[in-house]
């Protein structure tokens, strides 16, 4: 792996600029999700979510790896528009791993075929290339005697581990975590944030989306705050958790802390 020192700290790696995005629910009517959200995160940063329930931070990450369209806006992903057209898709993906809360693997193959078959069909990769490197990221998650184990006999946490190392099979530019710790068992949690600590300190960019306010705290670069589709405050771990600003952050942190 590269040294957290040896890249271009300067480097933008997710650019949003004035994203919108709504829904029409039956009953509650029109829902601003995203309403006109801008924010950029650098190379090596790791950059920190937190908000209430239905304050519109899965749906940032989503439009950020193309799972969600955007009405207004744009966003880049190494200088390429996601927001646009679907032909780059296919590099989109490789670029932006995700981790999800409910892990979504393949329940019908091995937790390695789950790390080898999007490297075959997203980068064309040959089957021996691809078990190699999978062989490689199961061991670095901790498992790597779980190679032929399907997904319903492993742990929670076994299972996100798989999915992590699937996403790192792509050799993402950023790494989105969406609650990747709460569908997990306490005992379980601190291993995951353990591993996403040590993929941030080891220079990987990433996007989190968390209730785990202790690694916000420790391992976030930026923390962003967003209340009803919009980001009201974001600052240095530090400043934001002793010293907030936003009348909305302090009733939230009062809540919470
Ligand atoms: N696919 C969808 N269809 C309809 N409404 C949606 C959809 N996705 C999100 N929303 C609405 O958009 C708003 C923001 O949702 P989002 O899931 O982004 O919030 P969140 O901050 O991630 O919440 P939580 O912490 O509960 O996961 C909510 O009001 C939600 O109901």
């Amino acid at each position: 792996m590269e040294s957290a020192r040896s890249y271009d700290s300067e480097a933008v790696i997710v650019n949003i600029e004035a994203v919108s995005r709504s829904f029409k629910l039956p009953r509650a009517g029109e829902v601003r999700a995203l309403d006109e959200v801008s924010a950029t995160v650098r190379q090596g940063e790791v950059v920190v979510i937190i908000g209430a329930s239905g304050s519109g931070k899965s749906t940032l990450l989503r439009t950020v790896n193309a799972l969600e369209t955007v009405d207004k806006g744009r966003i880049t992903v190494d200088g390429i528009e996601v927001t646009s057209s679907q032909s780059n898709l296919n590099r989109l993906r490789a670029n932006v791993g995700m981790v999800f809360q409910h892990f979504n693997l393949f329940a019908h193959k091995t937790a390695l075929d789950n790390i080898v078959l999007p490297q075959m069909v997203v980068l064309k990769r040959s089957r021996d290339e691809a078990v190699s490197r999978a062989k490689e990221l199961l061991s670095r998650v901790g498992i790597p005697e779980k190679a032929d184990a399907p997904p319903g006999d492993l742990s929670g946490g076994q299972q996100q581990r798989v999915a992590i190392a699937r996403a790192l099979a792509m050799n993402p530019k950023v790494m989105l975590f969406d609650e990747a710790t709460s569908a997990l068992d306490p005992e379980t949690v601190g291993g995951i944030l353990a591993l996403m600590r040590d993929l941030a300190e080891e220079g990987m960019t990433m996007m989190v989306v968390t209730h785990e306010m202790k690694f916000a705290e420790d391992v976030g670069s930026r923390i962003i705050f967003m209340d009803q589709g919009k980001i009201v405050e974001e600052g240095a771990p530090t400043t934001f958790f002793k010293t907030p600003n936003n009348e909305r952050t302090k009733e939230f942190l009062n809540q919470i802390l």
